[in-house]
């Protein structure tokens, strides 16, 4: 592998390979991807995409293997508790805390069961993937557990007489019911991060890092963002803008023909639910479009 050219970690399958991928499409690169290869090259730019699994992720960053990495908070935080304890280096940098992977690791019991808090799992068998997070979180409130360590199908656990409860990421709750299972306290919050090692990187991969950033920064906000268009009374622009949130200066123009009413133009830093559109209409505002916005650049 050519050491000058910029090393990406990347999830190869799961939750958070198609939106990783997508994040970095949108940003300009054109990434030549095949399925069975585990490095992807990106042809517009010097860059190399290590297709890997994600509990790699964090140690190829931390150990400088690779120069970026995108991976959940979760096995990032159980990575370095982890590395922590084997006395390995644990240094890294967020770059960038992204908009996909939002999910919750949160400790779950047979719903039958009726739940007298945390205290009531000393003793207990629980199954998970994330020891290190659960015993920090337990440790923490005074209770000892016995961990029943599953790499994958943890919800099943309990069924199988294999624990007592489980601790486990959960996002819609359909797995979790799907098992017979309650979920009673969540022990950490996720989402996907882009990460970089502490090494000193040669100044041609720092330039395409600087490069990136920028295009990254302007796809999230972009993504969080809408383009407002409406026609306004003029006696209520001010509490017309007030609904927008984000919207401190709108682009007002003359209509042809009205003199009671302008085109108002505004970016808005969230979306507008219909609930905002009725009271936009109740204030006298008409033909509002709402337009999702592809790039940005502040
Ligand atoms: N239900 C979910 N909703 C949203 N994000 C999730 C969900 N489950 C997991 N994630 C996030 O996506 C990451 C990858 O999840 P996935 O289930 O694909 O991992 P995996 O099975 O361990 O994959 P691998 O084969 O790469 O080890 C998780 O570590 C978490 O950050
Ligand atoms: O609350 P839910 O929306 O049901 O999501 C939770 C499930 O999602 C993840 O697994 P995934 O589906 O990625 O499969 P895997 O365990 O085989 O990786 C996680 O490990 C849970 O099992
Ligand atoms: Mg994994």
């Amino acid at each position: 592998m050519d050491s000058k050219r910029l090393r990406i970690a990347m999830q190869k399958s799961g939750r958070l390979s198609q939106d990783s991928q997508a994040l970095l499409k949108s940003c300009g690169l054109k990434i030549n991807l095949r399925e069975d290869r585990l490095i992807a090259h990106v042809e517009n730019m010097p860059i190399d995409i290590l297709r890997v699994r994600d509990d790699d992720i964090p140690g190829l960053v931390m150990d400088g293997v690779v120069d970026l990495g995108v991976v959940g908070e979760n096995v990032l935080e159980e990575t370095m508790l982890e590395r922590a304890r084997m006395e390995m280096p644990v240094d890294y940098k967020v770059l960038q805390r992204l908009d996909y992977g939002g999910c919750r690791l949160s400790l779950a019991v047979p719903q039958e069961q009726v739940w007298e808090g945390v205290a009531s799992l000393n003793g207990k068998r629980i199954a998970t993937t994330y020891p290190n997070l659960l015993t920090r979180y337990l440790a923490e409130r005074g209770v000892k557990y016995k961990p029943v360590l599953l790499t994958g199908s943890v919800e099943v656990a309990p069924r199988a007489g294999l624990a007592d409860g489980i601790c486990d990421l959960v996002s819609s709750g359909a797995t979790l019911e799907a098992n017979g299972l309650k979920e009673v306290e969540i022990i950490y919050q996720s989402k996907a991060v882009l990460i970089q090692t502490c090494n000193e990187l040669d100044p041609a991969k720092q330039q395409i890092i600087d490069t990136l950033i920028p295009r990254l920064q302007g796809m999230l906000q972009a993504r969080e963002s809408k383009y407002i268009m409406l026609h306004a009374p003029k006696d209520k622009l001010a509490e017309i803008s007030a609904l927008m949130p984000g919207a401190e200066n709108p682009t007002i123009m003359n209509l042809a023909g009205d003199t009671n009413h302008v085109a108002m133009h505004v970016v808005s830093t969230e979306t507008l639910f219909w609930e905002t559109m009725e009271k936009l209409k109740d204030l006298g505002a008409s033909s509002i479009l709402v337009l999702p916005i592809e790039k940005m650049m502040e």
